[in-house]
């Protein structure tokens, strides 16, 4: 039934246009496809994506061959192979891109042999709930020109009484911030993620959001918080955390992002600052750790070595996951495994590059996380968020 009978790669098209890959795999009687996103403000500790056209062309030499007759069912086995047959920490050999579309690909024809939809089959019989929704309603760093200094201003309506309802609210957020910023003379086009980008500071889309958010709440009578990606590293410049207004130090970008998680009630911080600084993720974590999430993207980059660091010294209460960042679904999951061992949540996140592969709706629910940030709008962002409506119908 699962085993592997044919692997097929292509080169399709991702949200910004360029160029990503794109696995069928065929089982006896299954069938799965998975396609790899990528990022924009990409951690230096990521594993390593490797120009398209030549990791196809040097796979299906070299690696697909050694595929075929594997059994699909034996997620761990099949990861295995991709990594011995690449032999490098960083999967820099066959490409991280290569690598995470074919086990995605792997489990999705595992799932589909067995008659599974496949947030059931990795789940299990006892999943229950989905995770909610968390999307960015404003955003710029490196996902927009000219825009904010934080990279995405995010809501999640944590009141909700379901994700549909959530998604559905985060959409009329997003539209409210809209008609906010056109009040403002502010209207403007929408970053890489579909999140307003407008040319303003980061004061004014904490004030838009907030005043978007209160408004949206009032409305549907839930409630809606906020949250921030401070992208941090793509700020740092050595000595500084470098802003359009301002030049802050470790010290003050901790009190800064401590101050707004006060003043804004946020209950989301992401990478609040850069990727090596563990301590300073410690120290804030400690100061708001108990009313907000300090997450950690770039710092841990869903590598279980950098996860327990950050465990040893409590660096953070959250893990974002992202498979593409670490190339395999076993390494995804043992990621999410250490995380949620040791008290912290795990968010299941996009790329800013993105295709309309659904999969991370399922990992999601499957691996029990808490949020699903995947955009509020755009094909590629809705794709995702619809299937997690169509998922909670099920379970
Ligand atoms: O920083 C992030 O969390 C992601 C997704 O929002 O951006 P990118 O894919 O560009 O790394
Ligand atoms: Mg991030």
């Amino acid at each position: 039934m699962t085993i592997i009978q044919a692997v097929q790669l292509r080169k399709i098209l991702d949200s910004r246009g360029n160029p990503t890959v794109e696995v069928d795999m065929v089982t006896e009687s299954g069938f799965g496809r998975a396609a790899a996103p990528s990022g924009a403000s990409t951690g230096v500790y990521e594993a390593k994506v490797r120009p398209v056209d030549e990791a196809i062309d040097d796979a299906e030499q070299n690696l697909i061959p050694a595929l075929i007759g594997l059994d699909a069912g034996d997620q761990a086995e099949f990861d295995q192979q991709l990594r011995s047959i690449d032999g490098t920490p960083d999967l820099s050999k066959i490409g991280a891109n290569i690598a995470v579309a074919l086990s995605l690909a792997n489990a999705k024809a595992a799932a589909s042999a067995n008659g599974m939809d496949l947030y059931r089959y990795l789940g299990g019989a006892f999943i229950k709930e989905t995770p909610f929704p968390l999307g960015n309603v404003i955003g710029g760093g490196a996902h927009a020109v000219d825009a904010t200094d934080i990279q995405e201003f995010l809501v999640v309506p944590t009141g909700a009484s379901d994700a549909e309802e959530a998604v559905f609210a985060n959409a009329a957020v997003h539209r409210k911030v809209k008609e906010l910023l056109i009040a403002l003379g502010k209207g403007c086009g929408k970053g890489d993620e579909g999140a307003w980008a407008p040319h303003i500071d980061d004061i004014t889309a904490f004030e838009t959001v907030h005043q978007a958010v209160t408004a949206i709440s009032d409305e549907m009578n839930i409630t809606i918080s906020m949250g921030i990606d401070v992208a941090a590293s793509e700020l740092w410049n050595d000595t500084h955390y470098h802003y359009k207004d301002a030049d802050r130090t470790t010290e003050d970008q901790i009190a800064y992002i401590g101050e707004l998680v006060d003043r804004y009630s946020l209950i989301y911080v992401e990478d609040p600052l850069r990727e090596d600084d563990f301590e300073g993720f410690s120290d804030l974590t400690e100061a708001v750790g108990d009313r907000c999430l300090i997450c950690g993207d770039d710092l841990f980059v869903t590598n279980t070595e950098r996860i327990m660091q950050g465990i040893d010294i409590g660096s953070a209460n959250a893990v974002l996951i992202k498979p593409n960042q670490v190339g395999t679904l076993t390494d995804t999951y043992e990621a999410v495994q250490m995380a949620h061992t040791h008290g912290m949540d795990t968010v299941m996140s996009h790329r800013s590059g993105e295709t309309t592969d659904t999969t991370i709706a399922h990992l999601a629910t499957a691996f029990g996380c808490i949020f699903l940030k995947t955009g509020v709008v755009g094909g590629e962002r809705i794709a995702k968020l619809n299937e997690l409506i169509r998922i909670e119908e099920q379970i």
